[in-house]
């Protein structure tokens, strides 16, 4: 049996967990929180994440971290972005040294612009052949409750990420392979940004055009990022490009099209902060976006507003406006 860790007790990580046990895996999920843990454990449930989700019996969690990483073939990463270079110092200690370290986020890290893969590779020191990523449209909800869903298991590596991939195939949850780890990963964390401006599109009461429109010019946007960043074009196609950007800007689980509808409503930025309880990894993420296009010379409007309005102050009125009367141009997809 597979030894798996999860590191991260909150929706996907939950989630993902309860996939890598209906795939025949030995799995521990690390949380922080006692209670969390506790309702696990006992109640095989995360209420407060997943409630009314049965998690299987053999889903054991824990908030011992020695005890959580000792001997983990697969530790798998589930934690908010930003706070995955202070996690990773506390956890090194306890990470076996030949274990394959799985992101499961999809996040840019403020400041330093890395991709979550580059975070870990700093943070621990890991070479590329250790270190994978799992991306797709993945609603946690969806896939808990066992609905057939997909994703792309990356690896620099290819024998990696086919041994990540029969970890994690379950006949619900398939699972391709691929090695462009760049592409995964800024597929995964850039459609949140597009997600938020669709999510502010629908609650400013727009229909499907737009959210067409923005869907299909902000996968344009991701694409020439990715390329100008080492991404292989038609990764954006797949999974965990497409795939993904239609899933979360289409879905009333997405926390980041929540988010935006929030805003598009009229509530104050403050307000939705403090109504959303999980997190929407595109706000934060808009920033450093926008600064590795900038460095790269990447147009991305959409990019643009979306982190005007969420950092800069600037309204929603005038971002819409903003997008819509930029100078007349020929249709372009991708570079
Ligand atoms: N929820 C989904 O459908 C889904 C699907 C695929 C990928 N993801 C990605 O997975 C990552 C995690 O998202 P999630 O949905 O599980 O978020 P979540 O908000 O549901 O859970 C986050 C978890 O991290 C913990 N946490 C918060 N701050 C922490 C800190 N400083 N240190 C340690 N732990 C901390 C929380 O207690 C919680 O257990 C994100 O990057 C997200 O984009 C989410
Ligand atoms: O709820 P969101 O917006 O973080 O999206 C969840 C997943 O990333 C969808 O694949």
């Amino acid at each position: 049996m597979t030894r798996v860790t999860v590191m991260g007790a909150g929706s996907w990580g939950t989630v993902f967990a309860k996939v890598l046990v209906d795939a025949g895996c030995d799995v521990v999920l690390w949380g922080r929180r006692g209670e969390v843990v506790q309702d696990v454990n006992e109640r095989h449930e995360n209420t407060e994440y997943l409630p009314g989700v049965r998690l299987p019996e053999g889903l054991r969690a824990t908030t011992d971290l020695a005890g959580a990483l000792a001997g983990a073939e697969f530790v798998c990463l589930a934690v908010p972005a930003q706070t995955l270079r202070e996690n990773l110092a506390a956890w090194a200690p306890h990470i076996p040294s030949d274990a394959v370290l799985v992101s499961l986020m999809k996040g840019i890290e403020s400041g330093t612009t890395l991709r979550m893969s580059e975070v870990i590779a700093e943070a621990l020191g890991a070479g590329p052949e250790r270190i994978a990523v799992v991306c797709g449209p993945n609603l946690a909800m969806e896939i808990a409750r066992g609905e057939p869903g997909a994703a792309v298991a990356a690896c620099a590596d290819e024998r990696t990420a086919q041994r990540l991939q029969a970890t994690c195939m379950t006949p619900y949850f398939r699972v391709y392979t691929s090695t462009d780890v760049i592409g995964c990963e800024l597929g995964g964390a850039v459609k949140n940004v597009i997600a938020l401006c669709v999510g502010i599109a629908t609650g400013l009461g727009f229909g499907d055009s737009t959210k067409a429109l923005l869907m299909t010019r902000g996968l344009a946007e991701i694409t020439r990022l990715g390329v100008g960043l080492g991404a292989q074009e038609p990764t954006f196609a797949g999974l965990a490009g497409l795939g993904d950007l239609v899933a979360t800007c289409s879905s009333p689980y997405s926390r980041n099209r929540t988010f935006g509808e929030n805003l598009g409503r009229g509530m104050t930025l403050e307000e939705v902060i403090a109504v959303t309880k999980q997190t929407a990894e595109g706000v934060k993420s808009s920033r450093p976006v926008l600064t590795m296009a900038r460095r790269h010379f990447v147009e991305m409007p959409i990019t643009e507003v979306v982190a005007a309005v969420m950092h800069d102050g600037v309204p929603i009125e005038e971002a819409y406006l903003k997008l819509m009367t930029r100078s007349p141009k020929p249709e372009r997809y991708g570079v």
